[in-house]
């Protein structure tokens, strides 16, 4: 019985073969209800593979998946109402009208979101009447969106969403997907190669590497794990000095006691995400 404790997302040992390859290797995965959730890896990482497994778009070689409380393997039609998936292939309806195409796909539902307000949501108001194929990349990437959550579904994945946003979309998008989230409870799994979308949007990061999770946490759970150091620059008479350290409190109350009072052109760079996920990805190039 699934109650409301319960993650979402549930992923035990999750193994997938394509011939004589193995892509995803044994991965573990818990993602709650409300939680935003980036799935972070090198190119043929296996992101979207694992994402197609939890959307049941794909057949898993091993391990066990639970999804709204379902196996996504055998999902009955009402788990996919509940369900939403963020596409990319709209190209086969150029001829459709924005607000036509919102409107038949709201048929799809039993509580579709209203179509003026979904184009409100997504800032696409104005092209309400403007055919598909005359949209730019980024209103089309919109579009995206109001179809995947135009059936108010509880989990939502997203692949590689602002890939093409101009940054103003992109924040736009960022303050979209944080609504869903905090407002409505909507679970996001999020795949992007953003590092600063990553760290801005998601509660947790999970970095995956040649099919195995490398690390899962908050940007500065990961940092931890990844015992990157920080810097501390300062000037020393003429010349500007800096150090590495794992504990930039200690060596700023050294210098202070050092310099008898203020540490001049004091700098405490901490690690970014984009550190953390360099050295842990690093010899996967
Ligand atoms: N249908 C398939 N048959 C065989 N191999 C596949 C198939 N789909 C994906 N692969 C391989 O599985 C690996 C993982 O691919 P996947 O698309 O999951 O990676 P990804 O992490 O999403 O990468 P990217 O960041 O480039 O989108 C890749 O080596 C890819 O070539």
């Amino acid at each position: 019985m699934n109650t409301a404790t319960d993650p979402v997302v549930r992923v035990r040992g999750l193994r997938m073969r394509y011939g004589q390859t193995d892509v995803v290797r044994g991965v573990d995965l818990d993602v709650c209800r409300g939680e935003i959730l980036a799935l972070l890896g090198p190119n043929g990482a296996g992101k979207t593979t694992t994402l197609e497994i939890l959307q049941g778009y794909r057949h898993r070689s091993g391990g066990d998946v639970s999804v709204l409380g379902v196996d996504p393997q055998h999902a009955p039609d009402a788990w996919r109402e509940r369900v939403g998936v963020v596409l990319q292939s709209w190209r086969d309806h150029a001829q459709w009208r924005v607000g036509e195409l919102l409107e038949h796909a709201a048929l799809l539902y039993s509580r579709p979101r209203d179509v003026s307000e979904l184009l409100d949501l997504v800032g696409l108001t104005e092209h309400r009447r403007k055919t598909i194929g005359v949209l730019s990349g980024g209103q089309r990437r919109r579009l995206d969106v109001a179809l995947g959550v135009v059936g108010r579904p509880e989990l939502l994945f997203l692949d590689e969403p602002t890939a093409g946003f101009d940054p103003v979309a992109r924040r736009q998008f960022h303050e979209l997907v944080q609504h869903l989230a905090a407002v409505e409870g909507v679970t996001v799994l999020l795949t992007t190669h953003d590092l600063a979308e990553a760290e801005r949007l998601a509660d947790r990061i999970a970095i995956l590497v040649r099919g195995s999770l490398t690390a899962c946490g908050t940007a500065d759970e990961l940092a931890e794990a990844a015992e990157d150091e920080s810097e501390v620059r300062w000037r020393h008479g003429r010349n500007l000095t800096h150090e590495f350290t794992r504990d930039p409190s200690a060596l700023v109350y050294r210098l202070h006691q050092e310099f008898e009072g203020p540490i001049p052109d004091l700098v405490v760079r901490r690690p970014t995400l984009e550190d953390t996920y360099l050295s842990m990805v690093k010899g996967d190039r």
